[in-house]
């Protein structure tokens, strides 16, 4: 038999191509093996079999966490009953692992009380790194990270002005009006629902789930031994097997609520909404519509997810105000420079506001929303400044450590929107922006970032345009220190204060009613 000249090109080609796949497999091997022999990073000694259990604090994590990073650095290495935790402490190892290597970073751990018992397995949040997580990211994106598809900006605006209308009759409600606007606006974005008064429906359903899904994580303890699991509800001394069941049918009826509340919309094909929109998209003819779970899904976890993170920032933006009375006038003089008495501020104010700009990006550092972002989970066996990091190990982001540390933020506890000012402090303006870790990292990075950022720029702008806030004082003339105890839930919530909120002027009222009479 003989070979022509392509032949053996084309054979050479081939054992080339083979000769780099077998190496390629081999150096694989290799650094598996070698990556094996690595030391585990730094962190607290372990006891046998429970590992770092006794030193898990039952909150606050976040706070322990940085304090081991003063004895052991960056990245630190705990482990309850097998279950493997790296803690990321700086912004250099949650971007090298995280966003750099996100390829093996980008899953999230299975959590018994929310997966199994509560059965959130459908939530973006909790969906391992796959297809489905990409369709959901998909849609999400496409609804929330630009505002050209469903104009969002109008609404937060129109919704803004509900809030200002609530905070002039009744002020001493300002948390319930400030609880309200990111739900009205998600809940007209997502399902074409007009959120009606105070105590709304929908609005409250939401408050409870997310209460009760932050409940669910007391209950870690269930992944060291999952098969507790099993337990009945009557066995003496446990209470999660009824925390279980009831997560369960608040996030049962939470999925069926919202699904009958976007179909309504959808079938009266009234006001365009991220539901509608899909829906329309993918009906076929026997009236089903392709990945319709998917569509349920990702909307109702922009709902989840961008309703208490959002109240949360604005909420520590009136404290932020409360504690700094000159940082307020300040915003106030440039705001009475830039706009004038005449209007109220909008987003495309935003470029000639900087100082307001920066009191959005402080709010966000001071007191971060997410401090531990949300766990990621390495699916392969990963190296790390010399250390092997194990699959299957639950990575958590210290965005609390990240903020507060004072060689990127100096004086971290004050609240300083000059440090975002070219040359507001000596020290010069940081280099890193809060927005590049408050809303996590890599394949899992927040999808409601841009959205989130644009209300929280609203609300801001024009509560400081037309109100004043102050903290209250007591019959003594002593004033009352406002309220900074915040939820140590994962998703951190923070109460209203004993404060006054005054309109600047009868002007400023006035701007207030006639933009609310327009809706
Ligand atoms: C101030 C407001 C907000 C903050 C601080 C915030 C922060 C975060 C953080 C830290 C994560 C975890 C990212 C990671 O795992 O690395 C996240 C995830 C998420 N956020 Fe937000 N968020 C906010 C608003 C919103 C809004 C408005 C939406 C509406 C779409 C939203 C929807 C989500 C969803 C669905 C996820 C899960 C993404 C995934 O698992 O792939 N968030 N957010």
């Amino acid at each position: 038999m003989t070979m022509s000249f392509r032949d053996l090109t084309d054979s050479k080609g081939y054992a080339i191509c083979l000769a780099g796949v077998v190496i390629s497999m081999l150096l694989v091997r290799y650094r598996k093996r070698s990556v094996s022999r690595l030391p585990l990073p730094p962190g607290p000694s372990r006891l046998p079999i429970i590992g770092n259990l006794l030193q898990m604090p039952t909150s606050h994590l976040w706070e322990k966490a940085t304090e081991w990073r003063k004895q052991y650095g960056d990245v630190v290495y705990v482990e309850n009953v097998g279950i493997p935790t790296l803690i990321l402490n700086s912004y250099e190892a949650a971007s090298e692992l995280l966003d750099k290597r996100s390829a093996i970073y980008s899953s999230r751990p299975h959590v018994v009380m929310t997966n199994d018992l509560q059965g959130w397995t459908w939530a973006t949040t909790m969906l391992p790194y796959g297809e489905t997580l990409r369709k959901h990211r998909t849609y999400l994106h496409r609804f929330f990270q630009t505002s050209e598809a469903l104009n969002y900006v109008e609404l937060q605006e129109r919704e803004t002005y509900v809030m200002l209308n609530g905070l002039l009759d009744t002020p001493d409600k300002y948390e319930q009006h400030v609880r309200r606007l990111p739900g009205a606006v998600i809940l007209r974005n997502v399902y074409g629902y007009e959120v009606q008064g105070l105590k709304d429906p929908m609005v409250e359903l939401g408050y409870k789930v997310l209460r009760s899904s932050s409940e669910s994580l007391e209950y870690l303890y269930l992944d060291f031994l999952p098969w507790l699991k099993y337990l009945p509800e009557w066995f003496p001394g446990i209470k999660f097997p009824r925390v279980g069941r009831e997560g369960r049918e608040i996030a049962e009826n939470f999925r069926s609520t919202s699904v009958a509340t976007g179909k309504a919309q959808y079938l009266a094909s009234g006001k365009e909404c991220m539901t509608s929109i899909l829906l329309a998209e993918n009906a076929l003819e026997d009236g089903s519509f392709i990945d319709e779970d998917i569509i349920w899904d990702a909307s109702s976890l922009a709902f989840l997810g961008g309703t208490d993170t959002s109240v949360t920032a604005i909420m520590t933006f009136i404290l932020a105000m409360l504690k700094n009375p000159d940082k307020q006038r300040r915003a106030q003089e440039e705001i009475d420079a830039v706009i004038g008495p005449d209007r109220l501020p909008n987003l495309s104010d935003k470029d000639s506001l900087p100082y307001i700009q920066a009191i959005c990006t402080e709010t966000l550092r001071w007191e971060v929303v997410l401090p531990l972002a949300l766990p990621h989970y390495l699916t392969d066996e990963d190296e790390y400044m010399g250390y092997r990091i194990p699959a299957g190990s639950m990575i958590l982001a210290n965005n609390w450590a990240i903020s507060r540390d004072p060689a990127l933020y100096p004086d971290p506890l004050s609240f300083k929107p000059e440090r975002w000012i070219p040359g507001g402090t000596k020290e010069g303006v940081p280099n890193l922006r809060s927005e590049d870790f408050a809303f996590g990292f890599g394949r899992r990075i927040c999808p409601g970032q841009n959205w989130a950022e644009h209300i929280i720029f609203q609300a801001v702008a024009s509560i400081l345009a037309t109100f004043t806030i102050e903290k209250a004082v007591e019959p003594d003339g002593k004033p009352i220190a406002p309220n900074d105890n915040f939820h140590p839930s994962p998703v951190r919530t923070l109460g209203g204060s004993q404060c006054t909120i005054s309109p600047r002027s009868e002007k400023a009222a006035l701007l207030i009613r006639q933009a609310f009479a327009t809706l």
